[in-house]
């Protein structure tokens, strides 16, 4: 799916970005631990994970630029909700390029409701790019969750020649939850 160049985001790291949130917030975008892990203290245990679209499909301009590949490239989508007592807190976007899945041994298909978080930070050959944010296009968004301004975060997670980048977008009714 193309996207008007309006509405591909300007993903910053934490340095270029022109105003700094809050430290509660900025805590919840650059905290480089397990997503799933706090997500699970934060929910007492209640996490879960809710595929919401999976599949092979042409990757969005500003991903075949981080995994420098070309445009249109194809690659492996997984969009899932990331729960909260059964709330949606997160809306995830994790890619990888179809070239690069290929003989990597990863099988992101076989995933279903299981965090992909756990695959990554189980295996120590992975390692953590850059956390960069940005405010997520609403169009981008389930139309249940779509909202303007969203806070969004995304780093690629990196073994030899297999680069997974995860978008997490942190949805409205999870500051509350968070107490931000
Ligand atoms: C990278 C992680 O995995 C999480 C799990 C995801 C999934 O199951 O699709 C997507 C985004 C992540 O927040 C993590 O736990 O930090």
């Amino acid at each position: 799916m193309h996207c008007p160049a309006s509405q591909t985001p300007d993903w910053l790291a934490r340095e270029l970005l022109p105003s700094v949130p809050s430290a509660s917030v900025c805590d919840w975008l650059f905290n480089e631990d397990s997503l799933t892990r706090r997500l699970t203290e934060l929910s007492n245990g209640g996490f879960s994970v809710t595929p919401l679209r999976e599949g092979w499909l042409a990757l969005r301009d500003d991903e075949c630029a981080l995994l420098d590949v070309p445009p249109g490239s194809l690659g492996w989508v997984r969009e899932v909700y990331l729960r909260g007592n059964g709330q949606p807190w997160v809306f995830a976007r994790s890619v990888a390029a179809r070239q690069a899945l290929q003989g990597s041994g990863l099988d992101l298909q076989q995933l279903g409701s299981r965090s992909l978080g756990e695959l990554l930070f189980s295996d120590q050959a992975f390692t953590r790019g850059e956390l960069q944010t940005c405010r997520y296009p609403s169009a981008w968004l389930p139309a249940e969750a779509m909202a303007d301004g969203l806070w969004a975060r995304r780093s690629c997670f990196s073994r030899g020649p297999l680069a997974v980048l995860v978008a997490e977008v942190f949805l409205a009714d999870f500051w509350p939850a968070a107490g931000c």
